[in-house]
């Protein structure tokens, strides 16, 4: 496992008051694999990613990376253990008055990387980042997409086992963030790398991430691959975090006391593209309207929703609700946006 965190507690004290930042939090992060942590502005998203970048100590629990217990390890380990997990952040974190050829030429330098070797290794960090052209450039002269590859490249440069990302692509427009997260992807694949990344935005993580966890309060309250926690998300925080995808309000035109007569359908894996309402036109004798329906890819896998009106003698109401809630991949959804 490349990560684990096993019961850690972090507590920090402002002016005599304590702030449990982070509460007996337990989490393993597969070898390889990109974990996406997700929850709101001081959920302790960053504070976790402190301790696995060894900046911080927790103040209970253990934090392994890799097969190294992070706690007691000399000065001259630990600097070496934190050159094996690099890090991007949402600034960048640059420094201007140096090109961008200077910028990671910093960072070999600092670690004393083979002098011989320098220059190829940046070379070879900018080709992999797509800035060959640009190392010459200073920071100020590059869009935020290019300094987050700069940044990326720096991150790279002393062959890191783990990859954190501290709200890597929220500076950034939507185009940008779908190319760096594909870099991240890439690299990922590519190296072997394990990648940690936090983010308030859960289309980063339907974007890139293996699997999530949702933090809320210090504490890690769910956690899944992907798919699940969008297709079934089960804490109040996360079901918050995907209300978008089941963004369906009943239309207004549906007089109030009809609308038990609405029922939202959500189609999982391959049955999101099968003909399934043809079946229900065909087995049940009512009327079927359909009022909005959406397929969602997540990780090039589809999630349906189909929002229907079915009018018709009640008791043949009910056994095409049945017929449903029988159907394998199928089922019915309680979970839509307000009535508007
Ligand atoms: N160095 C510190 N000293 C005191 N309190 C801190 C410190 N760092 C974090 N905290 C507190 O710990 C809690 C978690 O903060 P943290 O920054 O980890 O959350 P976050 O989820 O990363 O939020 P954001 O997205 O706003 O950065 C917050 O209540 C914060 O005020």
């Amino acid at each position: 496992m490349a990560i684990v965190l096993e019961d850690v507690s972090k507590t920090y004290e402002v002016k005599g008051r304590k702030v449990e930042a982070l509460k007996r939090l337990s989490l393993t992060v597969g070898d390889g694999e990109i974990f996406g942590i997700i929850g709101f502005s001081g959920a302790g998203k960053s504070t976790l990613l402190r301790l696995i970048n060894l900046l911080e100590a927790p103040s209970s629990g253990s934090v392994n990376v890799n097969g190294t217990a992070l706690g007691n390890l000399s000065s001259e380990k630990l600097r070496a253990k934190r050159q094996k997990i690099g890090m991007i952040f949402q600034q960048f974190n640059l420094i201007e008055s140096k090109t961008v050829y200077q910028n990671i030429e910093f960072v070999l330098k600092a670690s004393k990387y083979d002098k011989k070797k320098v220059k190829s290794r940046i070379e070879e960090l900018l080709a992999l980042v797509g800035l060959s052209d640009k190392a010459g450039s200073y920071p100020g002269n590059l869009s935020g997409g290019q300094k987050q590859r700069v940044g990326i490249a720096r991150a790279l440069a002393n062959h890191p086992e783990v990859l954190l990302c501290d709200e890597a692509t929220s500076a950034l427009d939507p185009e940008t963030t779908k190319t760096i997260l594909k870099l991240l992807k890439k690299i990922n694949r590519d190296l072997g790398i394990t990648i940690v990344l936090i983010t308030h935005e859960m289309g980063v993580i339907k974007e890139i991430a293996d699997r999530v966890g949702v933090m809320t309060a210090g504490e890690i309250v769910e956690e899944s691959d992907v798919y699940s926690i969008f297709s079934h998300p089960e804490h109040a925080v996360t079901k918050g975090f995907v209300q978008d995808i089941y963004d369906f309000a009943i239309p207004p035109h549906i007089e109030m006391n009809d609308r038990s007569d609405v029922i939202t359908i959500k189609f999982l894996n391959e049955n999101a593209e099968a003909n399934y309402v043809n079946q229900l036109y065909r087995h049940f004798e009512c009327d079927i309207s359909i009022l909005n329906g959406r397929i969602e890819y997540i990780q090039d896998m589809p999630l349906g929703f189909l929002m229907l009106h079915v009018q018709g003698d009640p008791q043949e109401i009910s056994r095409l609700k049945a017929f449903i809630d029988e159907s394998t991949g199928i089922e019915r959804t309680e979970i839509h946006a307000e009535t508007r």
